[in-house]
């Protein structure tokens, strides 16, 4: 294939890649990454659709301008990376700099050397740029949920090999003069992977995408609004995968329900009975303990599920705790001076060893928080287990 088409083709797929990702963020602006990626992916079309226009083999100020576009493209894809994974941006000022010293160095070239000298620079300094991506996507890869792993690895690999191509580009441009660019193995390698490259990594963007959205779909559906905690979808699912695992350690059901709760909302109004939810919510969440767990199961009821074995105190030790944490909180209730007091009445299960054994441990969970409220609230009360065969 000729070099025209390679280019020409090249345009297209990033121009049309650009597009179909400006579409997506159309849809979805928050999106991390999606409008540095949508940019970056038409300046790069941009700048080859210049280089056929204007020619492309000029040294002169015009192709030095086309390449000051890929130089800018490459950039806004490393910004739309770092976004994605939640790294710290590089500040404007760092990124202007990078650019105008890669550009006035590949002006400089070029009136130096001419052609030869502009492309030299222009891959030196774009192959530098991807080994930098490819690094920093490969250490992102440990870092970021499980299932966004396996597209970063493969972004990182395909940077780290257009790295490597550019680079021996560079070197070859600069030792054997511009023939290499165009014609010969080298330039048939590098159009192919770069072509190949234009495809896949716009693909591997919107798999990222669509990993990162159906993550959050998938922990919508699993929490509840109000307090952040699991709901009881969320809940069946996480005791199904504590159960799932070989040696699960068992697990202790402890109901918490908060006391005359609906004094609180006929008082003080709706608004701070949900104040008080989300603050009861956060101070059980603030004790939990590694693999223990909470969820919302009624209006004011709250299920914990406590790893037994994991730690030195056992459940009751852990419910006598939250039900001291909660009795301190005090919280602001509007055009109230006094803060809103509250306390909680909780019902511990015995060991849940099964999945099986779950629904029941659940009722003596709850039989226990029955004979708190009972014994006037406020209270914590273990399971009464009958130990008969
Ligand atoms: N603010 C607010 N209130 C809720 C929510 N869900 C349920 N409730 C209220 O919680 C209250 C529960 O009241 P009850 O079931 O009578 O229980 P209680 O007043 O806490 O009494 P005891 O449990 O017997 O101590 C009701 O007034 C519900 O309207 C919610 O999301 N926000």
């Amino acid at each position: 294939m000729d070099p025209f088409t390679v280019i020409a083709m090249l345009a297209i797929h990033l121009l049309g890649t650009a597009g179909l990702l400006f579409l997506v963020w159309r849809l979805m602006p928050a999106a991390p990454g999606l409008a540095a990626w949508w940019v970056a992916s038409g300046l790069f079309g941009l700048a080859y659709l210049v280089r056929l226009v204007v020619g492309m083999e000029h040294g002169d100020g015009v192709g030095v301008a086309a390449d000051s576009l890929m130089l800018l493209a490459v950039l806004r894809f490393g910004d739309g990376v770092r976004e994605f994974t939640g790294r710290a941006a590089w500040k404007p000022a760092a990124t202007f700099i990078a650019w105008a010293l890669a550009v006035s160095l590949e002006a400089a070239a070029t009136v130096a050397f001419g052609a030869q000298g502009r492309y030299t620079v222009l891959n030196l300094a774009i192959g530098g740029l991807y080994a930098h991506l490819a690094w920093t996507i490969a250490v992102e890869v440990g870092r970021q949920p499980r299932p966004l792993r396996a597209p970063l690895r493969l972004l990182a690999l395909l940077m780290g090999g257009l790295s490597a191509l550019t680079l021996v580009r560079a070197h070859s441009l600069f030792a054997d003069g511009m023939a290499v660019a165009f014609h010969g193995p080298l330039a048939k390698v590098y159009y192919m992977y770069a072509s190949t490259n234009a495809v896949v990594v716009g693909l591997t963007l919107l798999w990222l995408l669509f990993l990162r959205l159906n993550g959050q779909l998938a922990d919508l559906a699993a929490r509840d609004p109000l307090t952040g905690v699991l709901n009881r979808q969320g809940l069946d699912e996480r005791v199904r995968r504590h159960f799932e695992r070989p040696n699960a350690a068992p697990l202790t059901v402890m109901l918490l329900d908060i006391d005359h709760f609906k004094q609180v909302n006929d008082t003080h109004g709706h608004a701070t009975g949900d104040a008080v939810l989300m603050a009861v919510a956060r101070t059980l969440v603030s004790h939990l303990r590694t693999g223990d767990f909470v969820a919302r199961v009624g209006g004011e009821e709250f299920l914990i599920g406590c790893a037994e074995g994991a730690h030195p105190d056992d459940a009751m030790v852990l419910a006598r705790r939250l039900n001291e944490a909660v009795g301190q909180l005090q919280v602001a209730a509007p055009g109230n001076a006094v803060p809103v007091v509250c306390t909680v009445s909780v019902g511990v299960s015995g060991r849940v060893a099964s999945r099986a054994d779950w629904e029941a441990g659940t009722r003596q969970a709850d039989r226990a928080l029955y004979q708190a409220k009972a014994d006037g609230r406020n209270a914590v009360r273990p399971a009464v287990v009958s130990h008969a065969a």
